[in-house]
């Protein structure tokens, strides 16, 4: 039995299994080829932070599961993922809420928004995530929590304890495995030293937060081995 396991691949052939999903996958919109490539050339990294279109197909698979009413993306970044859920549920009229604290990041996401005519439904408060969720008021049918590793327990928590959730919604927590180094520090022998030791350091704060989704008693969480690693969460 070795279903759970993820595949170990080269990142060129993480490239090539992501290219393969994508060329395999319904209806990816325009709107987010033509993003992902505005991410790579205006962020660093080849806009590394953003999600992948294999990631943006599965986020808009799941919004159309749950038709949600309203979204709630916690860290914007250059707008993908939101972008991914406006395109995801043009016939709910669903409303989507990104927070995210860089100016910068907020502005490239906004122009993409305005060049897609998306900004009727998506809105961007811009704040600490933490100081955000404190205020904010309504629930949520889907949570997407792909800000800040290290605060990861501390959004889980306040989204919880200020019922932000609906009582049928999904939370899903991003790159939870942090390339395996989660599990094992040594893993993905292709990391750098620098991204390793980034990992490691959030491998501490992650531990931490998969036994806490895994263990608290008002919902079921359940990790993914996909992507980067995902914390599916629901009211228990
Ligand atoms: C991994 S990126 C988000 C990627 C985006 N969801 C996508 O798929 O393209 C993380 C984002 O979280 C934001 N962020 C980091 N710390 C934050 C904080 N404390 N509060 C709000 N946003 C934060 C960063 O500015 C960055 O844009």
């Amino acid at each position: 039995m070795r279903e759970s396991c993820m595949l170990s691949l080269t990142p060129k052939e993480v490239d090539q299994v992501g290219e393969y999903c994508v060329a395999n996958t319904s209806q990816l919109p325009q709107s987010l080829l033509d993003h992902s490539i505005t991410t790579a050339k205006s962020t660093e990294r080849n806009g590394e932070m953003a999600g992948s279109l294999a990631q943006c197909a599965y986020l808009m698979s799941t919004a159309r599961t749950q038709r949600p009413k309203r979204i709630l993306e916690l860290g914007t970044f250059t707008g993908i993922s939101a972008l991914a859920f406006y395109e995801a549920t043009r016939d709910f009229n669903t409303e989507i809420v990104s927070l995210d604290v860089d100016k910068d990041f907020i502005a490239i996401a906004q122009a993409g928004f305005e060049r897609y005519q998306a900004t009727d439904r998506i809105r961007i408060i811009e704040g600490d995530c933490v100081q955000t969720l404190s205020q904010l008021e309504g629930d949520f049918d889907l949570i997407y929590v792909d800000a800040d590793q290290f605060q990861y327990e501390a959004y889980v928590r306040l989204i919880l304890d200020r019922k932000l959730l609906t009582p049928r919604g999904v939370i899903l927590v991003d790159d939870v495995l942090l390339r395996g180094v989660t599990v094992d520090p040594v893993m993905s022998p292709t990391l750098s030293d620098e991204d390793r030791e980034w990992c490691k350091e959030g491998a501490v704060h992650m531990n931490k937060f998969n036994h806490f989704a895994a263990t608290d008693p008002r919902i079921i969480g359940t990790l993914l081995p996909f992507f980067n690693g995902i914390m599916h969460i629901m009211w228990r």
